[in-house]
């Protein structure tokens, strides 16, 4: 899933061993493999079961996990993943050890097998919540949830109210996984929340009884991507898809039911969740439709801060243009928009406004771009009806799901290198993080790459297939914006 890193990447799975391959420590381990991650692994069980049940269950001492523990540390895992811990002493010496751990710990709390064998006793439950205060992320399962909280969850704000529950007795943050929830959907619905934020993830459901190992597959892809250096949230999305992904490809074993499948390779776009806005019902949302560009791919994408540098690109055939200006009078706005909208009223072409969306609608323009922080605030459903089509910037995975979830007319991809035209909070992503976004994108969404990109490095950014470059500086500070428009323009017909 993610490419090999520079130096060997490792993370530790605490968890019991499945004799039939499928989940616990098995699955933990081929997941860290599929990530390029190398697993440490600390066995608390060694448990003998086979899809018709858990025929018997062997604990590991606590001396012997201890030792594990132990041994392992100097291995420096980058993130943790736990699973089935069995009993209370064996959670309570875990946690013990995980005070001392400054890494991420994403937790599958393990109750039962799917075959129905226990896998964690009462007193282990009882004692759940002592380990919680050493948890990044909580993953539980409804059921899971319901027997950690105590309470019953059958709607979208029992789900809520027990996220919150579990976030008061000390996690972190909390992924409560939709798998048993709505079963007759044909989508999966998980909740997440922290102190931070929440939202709904949407994808669609993998309808297979070989789902042996979900739990432990989402949880353990998790933490590898935490193991990555990725933020939790865009974590939570790779994992996301990697068991979207793998439950696609399970297949029984003989007659018995299977479990997820690890296929590696690149994600398909259909495994990519949405994350939809946070003010939606996850029952009630309604994804907008916007209107498809005219001219696709967009081609060379002059990012600009006047009416005049607007017809000047437009004069000279760009298939697309932006309008950015930041902090200007209101007067002044409206002029600068109602003039730019006249240019292409006379030359033609595809004119976005950047962030002024109520303006782009009343002057009626082509279409507007907005960032993540506009999503918030901007009315979706309102620039959609009123015609115009919506670009959207995105920089990391969480924000591929969310924009995702509204279908955007396209999506930018940014910064590609460093740029001093904006400070930006994210690093370069580079050409190879740039093609895995085009190879999962392009096929449902036109898209731009931007940032940093000058004439001698737009070769190698067309390469990638992405069909666009949005530029400030190569245009706007070239001696001769005609020729560069002319040879950006060339980078991309290369590669037509
Ligand atoms: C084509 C394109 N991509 C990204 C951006 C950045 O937009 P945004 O995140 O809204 O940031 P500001 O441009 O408003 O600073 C863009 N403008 N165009
Ligand atoms: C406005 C903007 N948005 C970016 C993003 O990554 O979202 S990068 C960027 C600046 C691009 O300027 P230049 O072509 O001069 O590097
Ligand atoms: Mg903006």
């Amino acid at each position: 899933m993610l490419s090999n890193p520079s130096q060997t990447l490792t993370a530790l799975t605490i968890a019991g061993s499945d004799s039939s391959g499928g989940a616990g420590i098995q699955a933990d381990l081929a997941t860290f493999a599929n990530f390029n991650v190398h697993g440490l692994s600390v066995i608390t069980a060694l448990t003998a079961q086979n899809p018709q049940g858990v025929h018997r269950v062997s604990l590991s001492s606590i001396e012997q996990i201890t030792a594990e523990l132990n041994a392992i540390e100097i291995l420096k895992p980058a993130a943790i993943k736990i699973g089935m811990l069995a009993n209370s002493e064996i959670l309570n010496s875990v946690n013990q050890w995980l005070n001392q751990q400054p890494v991420p710990v994403v937790c599958d709390p393990v109750m039962s097998a799917t075959s129905g064998g226990s896998l964690l006793d009462n007193n282990g439950i009882a004692d759940f919540k002592n380990l919680l205060n050493n948890i990044t992320l909580l993953t539980p399962n409804i059921r899971e949830a319901e027997i950690l909280t105590g309470t019953n969850i059958a709607t979208v704000e029992d789900i809520q109210l027990a996220a919150d529950n579990l976030l008061a007795m000390g996690a972190d943050s909390v992924l409560i996984t939709g798998g048993h929830f709505l079963e007759e959907s044909d989508v999966c619905l998980d909740y997440f929340k922290n102190a931070e934020q929440q939202y709904w993830l949407r994808g669609k459901r993998i309808a297979t009884v070989n789902n042996h190992g979900t739990g432990c597959t989402l949880s353990s892809a998790i933490a590898a991507a935490l193991a990555h250096g990725y933020e939790l949230i865009d974590a939570v999305v790779l994992g996301k898809m990697a068991v979207s992904q793998g439950l696609s490809q399970a297949q029984s074993i003989g007659n018995f039911t299977g479990a997820v499948a690890h296929p590696g390779g690149p994600c398909r776009i259909e495994f990519l969740p949405e994350i939809l806005p946070a003010n939606a019902h996850p029952l009630e949302y309604k994804t907008p439709a916007f209107s498809r560009c005219t001219t696709e791919p967009l081609g060379v994408y002059p990012v600009v801060d006047s009416a005049d540098w607007v017809e000047k690109c437009l004069a000279e055939g760009v298939p697309t243009v932006q309008l950015r200006v930041k902090d200007l009078p209101e007067d002044t706005l409206r002029e600068l928009v109602k003039q730019s909208v006249a240019a292409q009223q006379k030359y033609g072409g595809q004119l976005f406004i950047n962030d002024y969306w109520q303006l782009a609608i009343e002057y009626g323009a082509y279409g507007v771009h907005l960032g993540q922080e506009d999503l918030d605030t901007a009315d979706i459903h309102q620039i959609a009806e009123a015609g115009l089509r919506l670009g959207v910037s995105n920089h990391a995975w969480y924000e591929i799901a969310r924009a995702h979830a509204i279908k955007p007319s396209y999506m930018a991809i940014g910064p590609i290198y460093s740029t001093p035209t904006k400070v930006m909070r994210f690093a370069p992503q580079g050409l190879e993080q740039l093609q895995e976004w085009v190879d999962l994108l392009k096929s449902e969404y036109p898209m731009t790459a931007i940032g940093g990109i000058n004439l001698e490095r737009a070769p190698a950014v067309a390469k990638s297939g992405v069909g666009s470059i949005a530029v400030v500086r190569a245009v706007t500070e070239a001696a001769d914006y005609k020729a560069a428009i002319n040879e950006l323009n060339n980078s991309l017909q290369a590669e037509l």
